[in-house]
């Protein structure tokens, strides 16, 4: 039976070493960190996951910056208020949530984002660095830093291990993808373009197991190595009419089986989930950290 990686509570030991670096850096500069968090039209779930977000900064003593913008606003406004943002001294980290409206170019909005305060990771030079031996980028992007340190803190070691990445988008795979390569493991991606076949025989040789498809259960116990660390970052809902909200979430790894084969396992949800807010809390201190001490 699999070690179950319980990420809330490795969240909330890091969120409590967050508070007192915090408390330090109030009473040696008279200083707070503060997160700007820019959220862009009504999406139950970035609604849901910004709120999530702005309770955490205050939970911890960061100022939180709240802009909330109409589904109809234009790409130009947005930008002109990351500019805004980048220019304030007391904002130390700046975040667009994603997906954005379709009319708003992503990318676009991303770039403008100063690298000092680009606490998501996002920016085409951080991953730009991301990808090259030798550079490291100022901020790495918070739901990959979050398997690596749950990888690291429940003692599995990546060097020279072979390791799969389920899926391939900006946000989650590829950048998850470069940052086991940076810490010495063999590295395959397999995405929506893999063969069935070749996508079950990587993942049954892998030690570990980033799965980030977006696509319930898709990984069956029987493709697990036994032994193997099985990070799961998909939260997929799916209709659970034994519930009052009618649904429950579910991961991309079918976690009944799959638990039974491998030697650590994350849950959803409770796993990468509490840790990717806590991975933006922590570069956000990162961020201040290096701002104040800077100019002080
Ligand atoms: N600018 C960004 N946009 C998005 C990011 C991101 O890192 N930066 N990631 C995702 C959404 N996301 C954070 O924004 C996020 C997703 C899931 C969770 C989480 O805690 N999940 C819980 C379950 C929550 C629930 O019950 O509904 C869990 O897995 O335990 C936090 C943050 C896309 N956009």
């Amino acid at each position: 039976m699999a070690t179950v990686i319980d990420g809330k509570a490795v969240a909330q030991t890091i969120r409590s070493e967050i508070a007192d670096e915090v408390r330090l850096l109030s009473q040696k500069y008279g200083k707070v960190p503060g997160l700007a968090v820019v959220i862009v039209g009504n999406r139950k779930d970035s609604e849901s996951y910004v709120k999530t977000k702005r309770k955490a900064c205050a939970d911890l003593g960061i100022n939180s910056f709240d802009i909330d913008l109409p589904e109809e606003v234009s790409e130009a406004e947005v930008i002109r208020h990351v500019h805004e943002l980048n220019a304030n001294p007391d904002v130390h980290g700046i975040l667009v949530q994603l997906p954005l409206p379709k009319h708003i170019n992503e990318e676009k909005v991303l770039t403008e984002i100063s690298l000092a305060k680009d606490v998501d990771g996002f920016h085409p030079l951080n991953i730009g660095k991301l990808a090259m031996k030798g550079r490291d980028p100022l901020f790495l992007p918070c739901t990959p830093k979050a398997c690596l340190e749950l990888l690291s803190r429940s003692g599995v070691s990546i060097k020279g291990k072979r390791a799969v990445v389920v899926g391939r988008s900006n946000i989650v795979g590829l950048p998850a993808s470069l940052l086991l390569l940076k810490a010495d493991a063999t590295v395959t991606i397999v995405h929506s373009q893999t063969s069935q076949s070749d996508t079950e025989s990587i993942i049954r040789e892998a030690d570990i197991v980033i799965a980030a498809a977006g696509q319930a259960k898709m990984i069956k116990g029987s493709w697990i190595k036994p032994g193997a660390a099985v990070i799961d970052v998909g939260t997929n809902s799916v209709d659970d009419p034994t519930r009052k909200s009618g649904y429950r979430l579910v991961g991309d790894v079918d976690f009944e089986e799959a638990s039974k084969v491998a030697g650590w396992i994350t849950p959803v949800p409770g796993g990468v989930g509490p840790m990717t807010v806590t991975m933006l809390l922590k570069n956000t201190l990162e961020g201040a950290k290096r701002n104040i001490e800077q100019n002080n």
